[in-house]
């Protein structure tokens, strides 16, 4: 009997100790847990609002925002850091991995985030500000037109542009000419006209830039204000395009009505019919079309204009790399019958190495430094929480200049683009469901313009070395002076 009471008292005791040790054992993991949830990455948050913003302009101005800013950081703290800007808390990531964790995970984990002047001025309905179905639907449209399909259209249409561009702007003996401006004028033409098939006219590109000079300013409508005066000129814009948009649309249903076949195909690779059609379908709206239309100048304008001045920068300073890269060319004209014979599809599928000159140049300067997430909600990543409604900067120079990624990252070394690399460290164009969705029309301007100007121009930089400033995009400070006379075909 003494012995069963015995049994059953330690029995008794074996099952409180356990149940008081797994109580506690339970109560120390949630509160380690609770710790680790709340551990937010290590850095400083600076002055209360402003936060680290001024070192970060400063650096910004400087182009050194990398250096004297990431990397600064980054070696007191780690790749995963906490500041403030602008008056948000921000995360600052760094590396493949977070690339593509923060990349992929848009709409699940973040969603862009664009300063309020960009989304004023962009428009509340660009693709920009979009998310799930309405998001799909517009790159869907964008992606069409710049399908397979698009492109064997567009080859032909970018080479008369750029002919006559050239005949424009480049002709008349030796003469200097301002390469950055002058492929800004380009850029704008080729987006227009041939992408999106609006004729330009007599002042359009000065009211679209106007309002791109407003997109990054403080968003203060003060009178003489960079952001009033961009807010003035987004009004013509949209009345402008607001009467292209049912012009375009009233010629459509026209045809509808005189055709038998109802679901006439809009002309192949002509955005705006595509944009028109999907508006006559209701799937998007009026407003829809012409914040769109704003959005891809924007998107392809200070970017595709940056790309081709630093390709040019980069082939002047490595002539053996030039030699290879007109050979290319040379080729490519030997095997047309007529030497004004314009390109095709096929034609630009043999400029590799042209491409791999052009990737090389966005490796060393990025058009897009990076850009900033919102996190959705509470987000566990490197070991650290991101709490929701924090904003997170990727950038671009945290892959491009990392040995991990690209050996020697300081030397241009185009070849290196021969071999395969691990995905999300060349992000250039982005990544995830926001990659870049003019990918194709931005290889296609640069690939054209740089085969018309190196067979039919001898060019010189005037000076190779020219700093580049960065306001917020980067651009060359002097607009890339060149020195240009037709070669004697
Ligand atoms: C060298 C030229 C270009 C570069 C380096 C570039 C770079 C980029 C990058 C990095 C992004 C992603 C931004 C982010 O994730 O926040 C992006 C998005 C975008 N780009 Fe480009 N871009 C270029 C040219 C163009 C052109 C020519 C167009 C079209 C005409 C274009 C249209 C777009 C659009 C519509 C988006 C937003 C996509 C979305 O939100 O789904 N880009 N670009």
């Amino acid at each position: 009997m003494d012995l069963e009471m015995n049994f059953l008292a330690s029995l008794c005791f074996s099952i409180l100790v356990a149940i008081c040790l797994s109580f506690l054992f339970r109560n120390c993991k949630s509160s380690k847990s609770k710790n680790k949830k709340r551990l937010l990455p290590p850095g400083k948050m600076g002055l209360p609002w402003i936060g680290e913003t001024i070192d970060f302009y400063k650096a910004q101005k400087k182009n050194r925002l990398y250096e004297d800013f990431i990397l600064a950081r980054m070696e007191k703290h780690g790749s995963t850091f906490k500041t403030r800007l602008m008056g948000h808390p921000t995360v600052v990531v760094s590396g493949a991995e977070a690339n593509k964790f923060f990349l992929s995970n848009e709409f699940k984990l973040v969603v862009s985030s664009w300063p309020s002047s960009s989304v004023q001025l962009m428009g509340v309905n660009s693709i920009m500000e979009k998310r799930g179905e309405a998001h799909r639907c517009l790159r869907g449209i964008v992606a069409t037109s710049l399908s397979s399909a698009g492109m064997e259209t567009l080859v032909p249409r970018i080479c008369t542009t750029v002919t006559m561009h050239l005949d424009k702007y480049w002709s008349g003996g030796e003469k200097t000419v301002g390469l950055y401006g002058l492929t800004k004028v380009l850029t704008f033409t080729i987006v227009l006209e041939c992408l999106l098939g609006i004729e330009v006219k007599h002042g359009m590109l000065e009211m679209f830039e106007k309002v791109l000079e407003g997109v990054f300013a403080a968003p203060v409508c003060l009178p003489g204000s960079k952001f009033s005066r961009a807010k003035k000129a987004r009004k013509e814009i949209q009345k402008m395009l607001v009467e292209i948009i049912r012009q375009k649309r009233n010629e459509m249903m026209e045809k509808q009505k005189s055709s038998c076949d109802h679901d006439q195909e809009e002309e192949a690779g002509i955005l705006l019919s595509r944009f028109v059609a999907a508006m006559i379908r209701g799937e998007i709206s009026e407003a829809e079309v012409a914040d769109n239309i704003v959005l891809l100048v924007f998107a392809a304008h200070d970017t595709t204009s940056f790309a081709i001045a630093m390709t040019f920068r980069m082939l002047a300073h490595h002539p053996n790399c030039y030699s290879l890269l007109h050979k290319e060319h040379s080729d490519i004209m030997k095997c047309k019958s007529r030497s004004d014979e314009g390109l095709t599809y096929e034609d630009t599928k043999m400029m590799n190495y042209t491409w791999q000159v052009a990737r090389e140049s966005m490796r060393i300067f990025p058009p897009i430094f990076g850009s900033f997430r919102k996190a959705i909600q509470d987000i566990e990543f490197d070991g650290y929480t991101i709490p929701k409604g924090w904003k997170v900067l990727w950038t671009a120079y945290g892959t491009h200049y990392d040995p991990k990624h690209f050996e020697d990252p300081s030397s241009f070394n185009p070849g290196r683009f021969e071999e395969p690399m691990q995905p999300f460290s060349y992000v250039a164009f982005g990544g995830g469901p926001r990659l870049c969705a003019g990918y194709q029309l931005a290889k296609l301007n640069i690939l054209v313009f740089v085969h018309y100007v190196v067979t039919k121009y001898n060019w010189n930089l005037q000076n190779p070395d020219e700093p580049i400033t960065v306001d917020p995009l980067p651009f060359p400070s002097q607009g890339m002076p060149i020195k240009i006379s037709a070669k004697l075909q």
